[in-house]
């Protein structure tokens, strides 16, 4: 809900905004590259304006702006709001217009905030709430209401932004992802099967800033083209997020490996594959300048992520090893994956094959492992990488 002729979107980021003044500008830059990126995709017009602290679009159409912006990494929340001059006559005024608009019942109060040298303005903020509480106050009464102002809980709370030369008065703070703008970090491969776990964890890691390389480990008859179109489905998602930064899905054709390791091994099994992925997703690093390799997997879901047997599984690769959901509950993991929108294309049924062993090691050694699996799991991992299908993913 935002007020009558709303005109711009607030931005506000959060931890940007304690960076060194340079690393900040720079950061702020991406930002705004990344949002503009954004209209573009979702065909809106908007211009953004930099300001200490904030980020400013100009734009006619406020609403679809702010859902826009709080898709973007970096934004912690936003608002659609109406600019006015920064005086109490206008800002009362917008106040006004705003309750006479979108009042709906209940109590409400005035949340005022002053940006900038202390005597920028004639009147402190408790003056903007005080007085502006007052417009909203007649206002209700004008709408036949009986006014009651709640400043802890109200039903309607109107918020006013005061800086020297401008005042932007809104309704709603609508929240983003948080984090960082996607691109202030290095890039990281993501291993995504397109289960319910690794797209979420992908995502996370570009929420930090990192743009992702996502490898898909085809596991032949193990897997199957449904299996495949699931990642590929849950990939297109995350390139949404990644707006302007073209997005492929690295496919690592691993059907012999999968169908030896089932044949020639039983309770490792799935340790052996998941080294085996590690090694490959780090070939793929490698060729592609990522430095660092990101799972989906949380301490205790599976019997490969014991944390005894995450031990042995990380050292399959000389690249940190980073695993976002590592202490969230997968329930957690689920909420999340239905907010990015990847739940329903990862829980489709890919009718594919089992390779996990009936009776999975849980607490297996570096030294068993490396003793079962076959000596040139690593080559084969390396081979395998060389002659991936590169994929292009429309965002
Ligand atoms: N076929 C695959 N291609 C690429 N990565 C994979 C594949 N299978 C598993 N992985 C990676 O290994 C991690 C552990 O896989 P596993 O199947 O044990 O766990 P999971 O928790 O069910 O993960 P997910 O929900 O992502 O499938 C995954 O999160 C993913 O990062």
């Amino acid at each position: 809900m935002h007020p009558p002729d709303a005109d711009v979107v607030v931005v506000r980021h959060g931890e940007v905004g304690v960076k060194s003044e340079q690393v900040r500008r720079r950061m702020e830059d991406r930002l705004a590259e990344n949002l503009a990126a954004m209209f573009d995709a979702r065909g809106l017009a908007g211009d953004v304006e930099r300001r200490r602290n904030r980020l400013f679009v100009h734009t006619d159409r406020p609403a679809d702006v702010t859902d826009a912006v709080t898709d973007t990494f970096g934004v912690v929340s936003a608002s659609a709001a109406v600019t006015v001059d920064p005086t109490l006559d206008a800002i009362c005024d917008a106040l006004r217009a705003a309750t006479e608009a979108r009042y709906d019942g209940g109590t409400f109060a005035v949340d005022a905030r002053r940006a900038g040298p202390s005597d920028a303005h004639p009147f402190a903020s408790t003056d903007i709430e005080s007085e502006g509480g007052a417009a909203v106050w007649d206002a209700v009464e004008s709408l036949g209401e009986t006014p009651e102002v709640d400043l802890d809980d109200p039903d309607f709370r109107l918020y006013v932004e005061c800086r020297p030369d401008t005042a932007y008065v809104f309704l709603t703070k609508q929240s983003g992802p948080g984090g960082m703008p996607l691109g202030t970090q290095r890039p990281v491969v993501a291993l995504v099967s397109g289960g319910i776990d690794s797209p979420v964890a992908a995502w996370k890691a570009m929420r930090r800033g990192c743009p992702v390389i996502p490898v898909y480990v085809d596991l032949g008859d193990y897997g199957g083209p449904d299996h495949r179109a699931r990642a590929r489905a849950t990939v297109e998602t995350l390139a949404e997020y990644a707006p302007g930064r073209p997005m492929a899905m690295h496919v690592v054709d691993a059907g012999d490996v999968v169908t030896d390791l089932a044949a020639s091994l039983t309770d490792l099994r799935m340790l052996a594959l998941r080294r085996f992925m590690l090694a490959t997703a780090e070939a793929v690093a490698e060729e592609e300048g990522a430095v660092g390799v990101v799972t989906g997997e949380a301490i205790g879901q599976k019997s490969s992520q014991t944390s005894a047997n995450v031990a042995v599984t990380d050292v399959a690769t000389d690249l940190p090893v980073h695993r976002p959901n590592l202490t969230a509950d997968k329930a957690e993991i689920t909420n999340l994956a239905r907010d990015v929108g990847t739940f329903e294309d990862s829980t489709v049924d890919t009718g594919c094959n089992r390779v996990a062993p009936e009776l999975p090691e849980t607490n297996a050694s570096l030294a068993a492992v490396r003793e079962a699996e076959p000596d040139d799991l690593f080559e084969r991992a390396r081979e395998c990488a060389r002659t991936r299908t590169v994929e292009a993913i429309e965002s």
